[in-house]
């Protein structure tokens, strides 16, 4: 049997609204020893007037791979906008180098550092990304970061990296992320994350850069032996590959601390993400049917998915469905910024939990989605999801005092800004050159 959840219409976004505020053009530029794009970003209407975004061409040499550096001459050194307060861009040549920067934690962390005055350099494969986020990263923030289309396996390019540029730190994203398709390709899994996570560890360390922020995640305390789970939880079993290879790099990161004190790591456990930038135009672009709660109520909310299935209504919570402790994406980001400052303190190896402290359930979620998008969710009621467990929240005290870090967003806040993104953007990002020859190659090999 199918319920329905609707509640009363406390805020509506309508889904006749489109984003066409962005209009990406990319050119090939025919030359015969770089193969490079070039990317036009729109201007706001703020500035319109006043100054031309113009791309420039790369002026590095690189022949034999696709490299994209987004560049903008005429950037200022303060500006406003209806997106951003006034914000003065620090002059610090520095650079972090952010990996996975285009995927939905690392772009929303990327408009942060971008605003936090930081020279930005992402290097992503775009697996389960899209090229597409980080020209709009751009627009909203008003900064021109540098992209390179690479895996963190190739220590060529990552060398090449490093060797170009001044980089002080490295926020490490990139990683296969899916629990259930982790069981099914294993090898993949350890193959991108451990192994492309040591690769770019051994890199950074033959450049003298030792300060890390790690994407790790709240599945290294398994089960938790009790609730919040904090900092001083046991860690494991981790049952799922995926959690393994977060166990395993969090491990390794420990000892690479404990054995050098040049290392600096801070370790960020997340509970569980969602939301969107509140401006709609950055969010979470799943590929396929989603398997998060949020990403795939938001499908059904569009249609796209008859209904939600509850994974179990007999867990020993207040309503019988499991609880989880949301955090939205963007608080997630400014965590990232205070894991920086906190690097500058050459804090050792530390780990922060990174939620609100606040549990909600499947049914409060569906109603709180139900009350920001002003329409009834189907659902209906299924066994529990192999590997479940009833509740998990954070205490995030730790991070609270150490990082002076506190999120600011509520529920209802994040299914707004979940519902605002996903009715401007209904099938998400619009594919780049490099994602459709991508996936065109795919095809044919
Ligand atoms: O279609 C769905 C999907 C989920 N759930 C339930 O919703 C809750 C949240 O599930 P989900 O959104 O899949 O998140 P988690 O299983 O809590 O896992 C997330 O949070 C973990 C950290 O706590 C991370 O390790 C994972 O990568 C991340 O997916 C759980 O009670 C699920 O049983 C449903 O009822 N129906």
């Amino acid at each position: 049997m199918t319920f329905s959840a609707g509640l009363s219409q406390d805020s509506f976004v309508s889904t006749s609204r489109r984003n066409n505020f962005f209009t990406q053009e990319i050119e090939e530029i025919p030359n015969t020893t770089k193969a490079v794009h070039k990317i036009n970003l729109p201007l706001s209407h703020h500035h319109q007037n006043h100054r031309q975004m113009q791309p420039t061409q790369p002026s590095f040499q690189q022949n034999r791979r696709k490299t994209l550096e987004y560049n903008n001459n005429n950037a200022t050194k303060t500006f406003d906008n209806d997106l951003t307060s006034t914000i003065t861009v620090k002059n610090n040549e520095r650079h972090v180098l952010v990996t996975g920067g285009a995927g939905y934690i690392g772009s929303h962390t990327v408009v942060e550092l971008l605003k936090d005055g930081y020279n930005v350099i992402v290097v992503d494969n775009l697996t389960n990304a899209c090229e597409e986020s980080l020209v709009r990263i751009q627009k909203l923030s008003n900064r021109p970061l540098k992209f390179y289309h690479a895996n963190i396996l190739d220590e060529k390019i990552l060398t090449e990296i490093f060797e170009k540029y001044n980089i002080w730190g490295v926020l490490h994203f990139a990683a296969l992320k899916a629990v259930g398709e982790s069981t099914k390709i294993p090898l993949e899994y350890y193959w991108n994350n451990v192994t492309g996570s040591l690769n770019l560890f051994r890199i950074m360390e033959k450049f003298d850069v030792y300060n890390i922020v790690f994407s790790s995640s709240a599945t290294v305390y398994g089960d938790p032996d009790m609730i919040p789970v904090n900092e001083k939880s046991s860690l494991g079993p981790v049952i799922n590959p995926y959690g393994k290879t977060k166990l395993f790099i969090e491990e390794t990161l420990r000892d690479m601390c404990n054995a050098d004190n040049k290392w600096n790591a801070v370790i960020l456990r997340y509970f569980n993400p969602t939301g969107a930038h509140p401006s709609g135009i950055i969010g979470e672009n799943p590929r396929g049917v989603p398997n998060n709660l949020m990403p795939y109520v938001s499908q059904v909310v569009q249609g796209r998915l008859p209904f939600v299935n509850i994974y179990g209504d007999d867990y020993d919570t207040f309503d019988g469905t499991g609880v989880r402790d949301y955090i939205h994406v963007c608080d997630l980001a400014t965590g990232h910024v205070a894991a920086l400052r906190k690097l500058k303190t050459k804090p050792g190896c530390v780990a922060y939990n990174l939620g609100t402290g606040v549990g909600y359930s499947v049914f409060q979620i569906i109603k709180a989605m139900s009350r920001a998008c002003g329409k009834d969710i189907p659902y209906k009621i299924q066994q529990r999801r192999p590997g479940d467990v009833g509740i998990v929240t954070a205490d995030a005290s730790l991070a609270n005092i150490e990082l002076d870090w506190y999120p600011k967003y509520n529920l209802d806040q994040m299914c707004q800004d979940l519902w605002r993104w996903t009715s401007i953007n209904p099938m998400g990002y619009p594919e780049s050159i490099i994602e459709k020859k991508n996936k065109l190659q795919e095809k044919t090999s």
